[in-house]
């Protein structure tokens, strides 16, 4: 769609333009309300304890808000950080976006290849033998979610891929899922499709 490609290329020219020192604290801010509304959600859920807690979440590229901070306080509390690769089952298949369970020094030391290479795909009988393995979808108890832009209905533009339209459906309806962005990525009205998912709600600064 023409137009959401000229809408990705307006907006992430705004979310580069950013001065880095204001990208750290606006994270930030964003990383500390997440954990709130974690902490929140797993007091009010029965079936969800403060231990182990799975989430999903993903590495940050370029002017993407940084989710590090969050990731920090998460292994802190021995929860299970998961991150995505695209991935396929033969070289002529198309990718797909799954998720795999990371270390603090897997993420902060080691860097697989597709935590610097997200839009890669990798095969998966390579990841495997590497000891890689796919998370259930269905474990998830928060789902931080990446966006390029949003709008006031909470509606998402991502990078063009559909994969969080895919994703999104395959979580436990009790799983928190928050989208977290920067105010600059907010626009007027995210031109849609029929795929295309709304959030329920957007973490932002
Ligand atoms: N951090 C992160 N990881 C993710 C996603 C995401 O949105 N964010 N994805 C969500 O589906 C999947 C990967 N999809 C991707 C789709 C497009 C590009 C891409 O166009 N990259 C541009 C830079 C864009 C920018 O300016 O930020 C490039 O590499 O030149 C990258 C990843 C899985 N991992
Ligand atoms: N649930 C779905 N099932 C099958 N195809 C889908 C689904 N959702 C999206 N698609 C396909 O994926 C392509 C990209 O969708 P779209 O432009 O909405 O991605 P996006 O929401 O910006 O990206 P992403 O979700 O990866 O962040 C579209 O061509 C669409 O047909």
């Amino acid at each position: 769609m023409a137009l959401k490609e000229s809408t990705r290329k307006l907006v992430l020219e705004k979310r580069d333009a950013i001065p880095a020192d204001q990208r750290v604290k606006k994270s930030q801010r964003i990383c500390d309300q997440l954990m709130q509304i974690a902490l929140h959600h797993v007091d009010e859920s029965t079936n969800i304890s403060r231990n182990g807690l799975f989430i999903a979440a993903y590495e940050p590229m370029r002017s993407e808000v940084d989710v590090h901070p969050f990731f920090r306080e998460a292994f802190a509390r021995g929860w299970h950080v998961c991150l995505p690769c695209m991935a396929k089952d033969t070289e002529s298949a198309k990718a797909r976006m799954v998720f795999f369970e990371l270390s603090e020094k897997r993420i902060f030391d080691e860097r697989p290849a597709f935590l610097d290479h997200p839009a890669q795909p990798f095969l998966l009988a390579d990841l495997h033998a590497q000891g890689w393995h796919e998370i259930d979808e269905v474990l998830f108890d928060i789902a931080v979610i990446p966006m390029v832009a949003f709008d006031s209905t909470l509606m998402r533009l991502g990078y063009g891929g559909g994969n969080y339209d895919r994703f999104l459906p395959k979580l436990r309806p009790d799983c928190l899922v928050a989208g977290v962005a920067f105010a600059e990525q907010q626009i007027p009205v995210v031109p849609t499709e029929p795929h295309d998912l709304s959030l329920p709600r957007i973490i932002r600064a």
